[in-house]
Parts: C-alpha cells; structure tokens; sequence
C-alpha cells in the first residue's frame, strides 16, 4: 500500500527567499528518504503558467482584484487536478511555492475581497484542498524588497509594482492567517544564511516526518 504524501506551502512575501529554501528543502527530504516533487504558483502546469503569464505582466491595474482572484483560482484547479493529487496519491510529497493562502493574503486582505469569498472560489476549483502544514518565511519588508531588487532588476513583474503599504498588509495578512491556524501554520525566520533557514524549515516539519 502506497501511503499519501504531505502537503507543503511555502508563503510569504516577494524576496524572503521562498523559491531558494523550496529547492534546499527538497535536498533535505529527499536525503531522508522521501520522494519529493517541487512545484509553484500561480503555474505547475502548461495551463496554468499560461495563466500566469496573463497575471504576471501589464499593468499594475491590468486586473482588478476580483478578476485576479477567479485567475488565480482557475490556475490552481488545473494545478491541483492534474500535479498536486496525483503526486500525493502516488506518495509523494509535495513542496509548493505559494498556495491559496496567497490569494487569501493579496487578494482577500490587501485587496479587499472577503476570506469566505476567496474559500468558496478554493471549493469550487480545487474542492478545498489544504496543505498539511503551511511554512511562512517572515523578514522586515525592507530587506525582503532589497532582496528582491538585487533579484530582478529592471525585469520587475506586475506584482512588484505594489506600494510599501500592499506589502505591509500582506506580511501582516500571513501573520494573522498562522494565528488563526496554528495546527496548520508554522512561521520561521528567514534571515540568515540560507542554510539556516532550510535548517529551521526542517524543525517545523518534523511531526510530520517523524
Ligand atoms: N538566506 C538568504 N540570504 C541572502 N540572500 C538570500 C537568501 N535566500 C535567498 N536569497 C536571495 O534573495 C533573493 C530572493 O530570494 P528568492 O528565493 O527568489 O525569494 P522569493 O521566492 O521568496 O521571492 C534571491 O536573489 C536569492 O538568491
Ligand atoms: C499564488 C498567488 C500569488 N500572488 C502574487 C504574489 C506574487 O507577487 C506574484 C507571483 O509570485 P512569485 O512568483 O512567487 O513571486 P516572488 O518570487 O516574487 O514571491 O503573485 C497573488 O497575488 N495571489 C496568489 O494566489
């Protein structure tokens, strides 16, 4: 019998160093023995990038938020049918670089639609899957942003156009989410070199390896 694998989200703002501790993070599953598929969000699958591709570029006002709820939802329905499930059916587990609590955080709370709203949206696409734990890298938006700056340059996306005050509400926006779950949401410092945090990822994970 093939036991289903775990779900794991990584959030946080842009430049905690999200993408960076998703692919150390699978090094360090994998040398446990797990089989450990790494994916992202908004994309995971050709539809859903193609998706990605309309919310990424334009303007920053190109969707409002309502419409960018719905896409994010659509390309996460793709994801989950064809990636997520299946991965954790067949036993592995599953490393996520952003899930619903991003839109729960950038749509719902920095841009105003209603948590209900966003959850019914996750019921109708992905018929309400959640991940079994939720890792949320926290810095200073300042130096996140100086991150994410040294990152991309002049390739900015859409999304990196927001004001400071979008950001703090997202930052924020993740804190009271992990608040109001706590079986669910570990949070875990992201500064430091890079091996420490993997290391700190690790130790939230490990009633579910143990
Ligand atoms: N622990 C760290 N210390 C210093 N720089 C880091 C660290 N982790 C990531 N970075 C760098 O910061 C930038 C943003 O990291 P990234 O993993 O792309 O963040 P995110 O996916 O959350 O936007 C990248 O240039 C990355 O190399
Ligand atoms: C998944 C998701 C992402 N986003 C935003 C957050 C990011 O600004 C952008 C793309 O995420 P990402 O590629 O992870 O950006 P970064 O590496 O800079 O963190 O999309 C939402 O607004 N809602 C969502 O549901």
């Amino acid at each position: 019998m093939v036991m289903t694998g775990r779900f794991i989200s990584l959030e946080g703002g842009e430049g905690v160093g999200k993408s960076t501790q998703l692919l150390l993070l699978a090094e360090a599953l994998k040398a446990r023995g797990l089989s450990v598929v790494t994916t992202r969000e908004p994309g995971g699958t050709p539809g859903a990038e193609a998706i990605r591709g309309l919310l990424m570029t334009g303007a920053v006002d190109r969707w409002s938020p309502r419409t960018e709820a719905l896409l994010f939802a659509a390309a996460r329905a793709d994801h989950v049918e064809r990636v997520i499930r299946p991965a954790l059916a067949a036993g592995s587990w599953v490393l996520c670089d952003r899930f619903i609590d991003s839109t729960r955080a950038y749509q719902g709370v920095a841009g105003g639609l209603t948590d209900d709203e966003i959850l019914a949206l996750h019921r109708v696409g992905s018929q309400g899957l959640m991940p079994d734990r939720t890792l949320v890298l926290t810095m200073p938006v300042a130096a996140a942003t100086a991150r994410m700056v040294a990152r991309d340059g002049a390739d900015a996306d859409r999304f990196a156009a927001r004001s400071d005050g979008f950001l703090d509400r997202v930052a924020d926006a993740f804190v009271a989410l992990a608040a109001r779950e706590p079986e669910r949401f570990r949070l875990v410092a992201a500064d430091g070199p890079a091996e420490a945090v993997t290391a700190r990822l690790v130790a939230a994970l490990a009633d579910l390896t143990s």
